[in-house]
């Protein structure tokens, strides 16, 4: 018998990081993190012989992560935080050789005051450059940031591999989506439909190629070269733009045309991958009551289904 892979470490470690920006008055910004961080290596000895000398504790990696939260002047970048944190693991520790380490960033937006129609709110309205107030924020949605990242110690320096992308994205629209023409045998039940609701939730990833750098301090030129920050920007927004205005013949023809157009748009992305639920809405049969709601054009009352959905996943790939 022989040990065939191993890898540990600490998962769902969380972070609320603060940053205060100095000379902003008082303008700060919010990261809240859910980390894994694992570790490969020679840690053999760990599983087939109880050696735990070989063992950097899983609660050792948690104080990493948090330390790597508190000095980091990345935190707010999760590629970069998650590679600082991979690339500080190998460096540290000469015994290993691959850190993963995968985060996800939840959604706080800044409060924009004053917008809501509120007397007297006009007062506490001190603004963010983008508009928002300088330190309140709200969680609008259950939408993420998900960034895994593999980090590989390459002779003095390491090589980073990361991929990127969102998920929990819930959207719906209540036309612009047909579904017709497929294939129909003694199984087929649904019917054909020129116009139907269309919701999903994304989970989306896109790979970028490796980069190698020598230590932490060269993160800053590997934003700058691949652009994680603005990769994300055109992914959250072709998917948002084409889910609303693609006259979608299906899922399968809307999830090519989002991952087509993000590989277009951003020359580092290498692959762009979905996984998309058709969450489904059916029109409730009102024909005992003498009402139409069974068409494309009288439907307006459905329901909702929670289980089951579609599930329709494809990955775009640059040629
Ligand atoms: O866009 C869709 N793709 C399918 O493959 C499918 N299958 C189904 O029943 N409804 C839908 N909708």
């Amino acid at each position: 018998m022989a040990l065939t892979s191993a890898r540990y470490g600490k998962d769902l470690v969380r972070i609320l990081r603060v940053v205060r920006h100095d000379g902003k008055e008082g303008v700060q910004d919010v990261a809240e993190y859910n980390v894994c961080a694992l570790v490969e290596g020679a840690i053999e000895t760990s599983f087939t012989q109880a050696d735990n000398s070989v063992v950097v504790a899983t609660d050792s990696i948690k104080n990493i992560v948090y330390y790597i939260a508190k000095i980091s002047p990345h935190v707010l970048s999760p590629e970069l935080f998650a590679a600082h944190i991979g690339v500080f693991l190998l460096s540290k520790y000469a015994h290993l050789s691959k850190a993963f380490v995968d985060v996800e960033k939840l959604k706080w937006s800044r409060i924009v005051v004053g917008e809501h129609g509120i007397a007297g709110a006009e007062e506490g309205k001190v603004k963010a450059e983008d508009g928002g107030h300088r330190h309140s924020f709200v969680r609008d949605g259950d939408e993420k940031q998900v960034v895994s990242v593999e980090v590989e110690r390459k002779g003095e320096g390491y090589e980073v591999k990361v991929t990127s992308g969102v998920s929990d994205l819930l959207v719906l629209k209540s036309s612009g989506s047909a579904f017709t023409n497929f294939v129909r045998d003694e199984f087929t039940l649904l019917a054909e439909v020129t116009d139907r609701i269309l919701s999903t939730s994304v989970d989306l990833s896109y790979t970028f190629p490796a980069y190698t750098l020598r230590d932490a301090s060269e993160l800053d030129a590997m934003e700058t070269s691949v652009e994680f920050k603005r990769a994300a920007e055109l992914a959250r927004g072709i998917t948002l733009d084409l889910f609303a205005t693609h006259d979608s013949a299906s899922v399968q023809a809307t999830l090519f045309k989002m991952g087509e157009k993000l590989i277009a748009e951003h020359a580092k992305v290498q692959s762009v991958s979905y996984v998309l639920p058709n969450k489904h809405y059916i029109p409730v049969d009102m024909k005992y009551i003498g009402l139409d709601n069974m068409t494309a054009a009288s439907a307006e009352v459905f329901m909702p289904v929670s289980a089951p959905s579609g599930r329709i996943a494809g990955t775009v790939s640059r040629k």
